[in-house]
């Protein structure tokens, strides 16, 4: 991956970070470095995660999809850090298999879904480092019920991904289901390149070495200066731009297939770096899509964003059919490729020239090597970013009261969050 950050010096925007201010930030991006190093090092929660470019093993994976090898769709059941990773990669990448995530408990979107595939050639994939999320536990039971229903054993045709320990453990030992591990010391949200995001890819046919490969390039270029490194150039950046007002970053991918990566990126920013009242709000957004929608708002609204674009070379071309109508003979000389590109130019520019931070980050193609090293090179800026800020990147404390409260609703053990929904202040309007 590339990084150009021209576009965010103060030279050009407001808010924007000066060269010097730059050159001062990288004696913390060196000292951030080591700390990184050390943590990779001694294996410490959390940074164990950059270590899984040499970690992780493809062929234990490929074992445990084996079973389901003549699958035709693959139903993914988890949450957050147990599903964006493997969506990520399994919408970027080309595939005869179809694939459907379950990460909501909406009832009616459920059975659709469920209705839709051929449950005897489905694969199902269960993740959950916890074991015990409530979402996915109860998707789970609601999806072997499916499977009894259709007649298909849902025993034959299931792979687990958890912890240690916990109720989704001891089920896999109980029906002793094929099981894979979440790494140790991974939090959900930096585990897409270990079994949480790669069983989907490996049962979708994808070069998982490849993968593999792209992030561990990535991770040699992890180094004590911003400037020499595209991953901590992006991270300090994008510090250095909240510091000076924008609170807020657009991550703005220019391909139909990487709008998953916008929503991974998206929890791994706000869950990562959401604490001590500190924390840039991630957002999402497509091009071309939302030049359409947003844009207005990002060149003329509050100076308060940084915009994050995301190029990829095209994998495919396709030429614009030429016509009769006078006002559209110039679209009959070029592709859709070249629309796309010269739309991301023209977007780019707007920004700049009305003074609006934006950085580029870019990949050649869309395939499993350069989107192992964007994964990689994503979470390595977060983790750079929550050592500038200073706050524990790797947990998540925000996320557990709600947890506990819907538990508590539910009559699932007594949790004093639950008496906070009953205490509710109402001032309705009523038609
Ligand atoms: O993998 P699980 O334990 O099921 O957790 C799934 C997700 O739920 C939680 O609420 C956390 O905030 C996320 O970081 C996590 O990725």
């Amino acid at each position: 991956m590339n990084v150009d950050i021209g576009n965010a010096l103060a030279s050009e925007a407001s808010p924007g970070v000066s060269r010097a201010s730059l050159e001062r930030l990288d004696e913390q991006v060196a000292e951030a470095h080591e700390r990184i190093e050390r943590g990779m090092e001694n294996a410490e929660h959390g940074y164990e995660a950059l270590n899984l470019p040499e970690r992780t093993d493809p062929d234990e994976i490929r074992a445990a999809v084996e079973p389901v090898a003549d699958a035709e769709a693959l139903v993914t059941v988890g949450i957050g850090g147990s599903s964006l990773g493997a969506a990520t990669i399994v919408d970027a990448l080309e595939s005869d298999t179809e694939t459907v995530f379950l990460d909501n408990v909406d009832p009616d979107w459920i059975s659709r879904r469920l209705e839709s595939l051929p449950l005897e050639k489905t694969a199902i994939n269960v993740v959950s480092r916890s074991g015990t999320t409530a979402e996915t536990l109860a998707n789970f039971l609601v999806v072997r019920e499916a499977f009894d229903s259709a007649g298909v054993d849902w025993t034959e045709r299931t792979i687990v991904t958890t912890g240690d320990a916990g109720p989704l453990c001891d089920l896999a030992d109980r029906h002793d289901l094929p099981s894979l591990k979440v790494p140790d010391g991974v939090p959900g949200r930096f585990s897409a390149l270990s079994a949480v995001g790669m069983v989907a890819a490996a049962v979708c046919g994808h070069d998982l070495e490849a993968l593999l490969e792209g992030a561990a390039a990535e991770r040699e270029t992890l180094a004590g200066s911003l400037f020499d490194c595209p991953a901590y150039a992006y991270g300090a950046t994008a510090y250095a731009l909240d510091q000076r007002g924008a609170g807020t970053n657009a991550v703005m991918p220019y391909a139909e297939s990487l709008e998953t990566f916008a929503e991974w990126f998206a929890q791994l920013w706000a869950e990562s770096l959401g604490k001590d009242e500190l924390g840039q709000t991630p957002v999402r957004a497509l091009g071309v899509t939302d030049q359409h929608s947003q844009l207005q708002l990002y060149r003329a609204g509050p100076r308060d964003k940084l915009v994050t674009f995301l190029i990829a070379g095209t994998n495919e071309d396709r030429p614009i059919p030429e016509t009769q109508v006078e006002d559209l003979a110039y679209l009959g000389d070029s592709t859709l490729g070249d629309l796309l590109k010269a739309e991301f130019e023209a977007t780019e520019a707007s920004l700049a020239a009305a003074g609006r931070p934006n950085v580029r980050l870019e990949i050649e193609q869309i395939d499993e090597y350069e989107l192992g090293g964007l994964l990689y090179s994503m979470e390595a800026a977060c983790v750079l970013a929550g050592e500038l800020y200073g706050v524990n990147t790797f947990e998540q404390p925000a996320v557990e009261w709600a947890k506990k409260a819907t538990r508590g609703l539910l009559g699932g053990g007594e949790f004093e969050e639950a008496n906070a929904v009953a205490e509710k202040t109402e001032l309705r309007v009523e038609r």
